[in-house]
């Protein structure tokens, strides 16, 4: 068996022009585009590669840019007050806190201070929730992107056994909650797991996100299954997954590679996430308007 390679950057360019179009007819209806605030503390090498990659999207997409660095040594204060102000701007559809923030700061307390109706990261308590009660709110990027990258190889979710490797907020649990509402059965395995192997090898579909380079071998994977790598490391051979891709493509049935497999995914689903957000706000605005005694009269 050689594994089919799921082409991310193919599938992303694809979904980032369906965006493209409809920021531009927001842009139509209501004069302004989406903008999406990303905001990154700190000069960590990874996220300013990250962060550039995300807001040349936005731009190529149609999607205001508003970029906030703060210094890495930024008081809790210094960055409440920065998320207030992106809050408050009408320009303003979706908000970004790159994560990892340095040490002395509290990455889920600052999220949480992002209005709801503008986590185009899907990470805050709020949007959190809504997604556990299988609510309607905005998506975590990279799970809402992997579910995006099965559908487009036709791999067939309802009824297949998922095992998720990972257990993080930002990817290992909201992906387990979005697999299960698409009627996965899901198990999630993580650093504590005993007998890793036998566990992944019961998957029909292989979600990695563990954070560690070439932890799934050709023993892990069921033959013919997908194996989604959502790892990202660079090395000095370049960047790697967690996924050892040579052995594992001559095993599995779909795999993705790293780069262009997942990480063009998170891109492409932010980028969707900030037009849907600008579309919520405009409706809500309208509707309050027209309820408002001036155009009662
Ligand atoms: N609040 C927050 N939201 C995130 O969505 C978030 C985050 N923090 N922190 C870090 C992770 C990681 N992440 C990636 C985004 C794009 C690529 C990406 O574009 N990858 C390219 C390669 C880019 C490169 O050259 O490094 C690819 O895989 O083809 C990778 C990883 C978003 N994350």
């Amino acid at each position: 068996m050689t594994a089919a390679i799921i082409d991310g950057a193919a599938v992303a360019r694809a979904s980032r022009a369906r965006t493209a179009g409809r920021a531009a007819a927001f842009r139509a209806r209501h004069g302004v585009a989406p903008g999406l605030a990303t905001v990154l503390v700190g000069d960590d090498p990874a996220s300013e590669v990250y962060v550039r990659n995300k807001r040349r999207a936005a731009t190529e997409a149609g999607i205001a840019d508003f970029h906030r660095h703060l210094d890495a040594r930024s008081a809790p204060d210094d960055l409440a007050g920065v998320i207030a102000d992106l809050g408050a701007d009408h320009r303003v559809s979706g908000i970004l806190l790159q994560l990892p923030v340095p040490q002395h700061l509290d990455g889920p307390a600052l999220v949480d201070l992002i209005p709801p109706d503008k986590d185009v990261d899907g990470l805050t308590t709020l949007s959190q929730g809504l997604l556990a009660r299988g609510l309607p709110g905005l998506r975590p990027c990279t799970p809402s992107g992997v579910i995006e990258l099965l559908d487009s190889a036709d791999v067939g979710l309802a009824g297949a056994h998922v095992v998720v490797v990972g257990r993080s907020e930002l990817v290992g649990k909201p992906m387990a909650q979005l697999l299960l509402g698409r009627d996965a059965t899901v198990t999630i395995a993580h650093s504590r797991t005993r007998n890793l192997e036998a566990v992944t090898r019961e998957a029909d579909i292989l979600v990695v996100a563990a954070g560690r380079p070439a932890l799934i071998t050709a023993r892990h994977v069921k033959p013919g299954a997908a194996v989604i790598d959502v790892g990202i490391h660079r090395t000095s051979h370049g960047l790697a997954g967690d996924v050892a891709f040579d052995e594992v493509s001559a095993v599995a049935g779909y795999l993705t590679p790293v780069p262009g497999g997942v990480g063009p995914m998170t891109i492409a689903a932010l980028l969707s996430n900030t037009v849907s957000a600008a579309e919520i706000r405009a409706a809500a605005t309208e509707s309050t308007d027209r309820r408002s005694p001036h155009h009662v009269l």
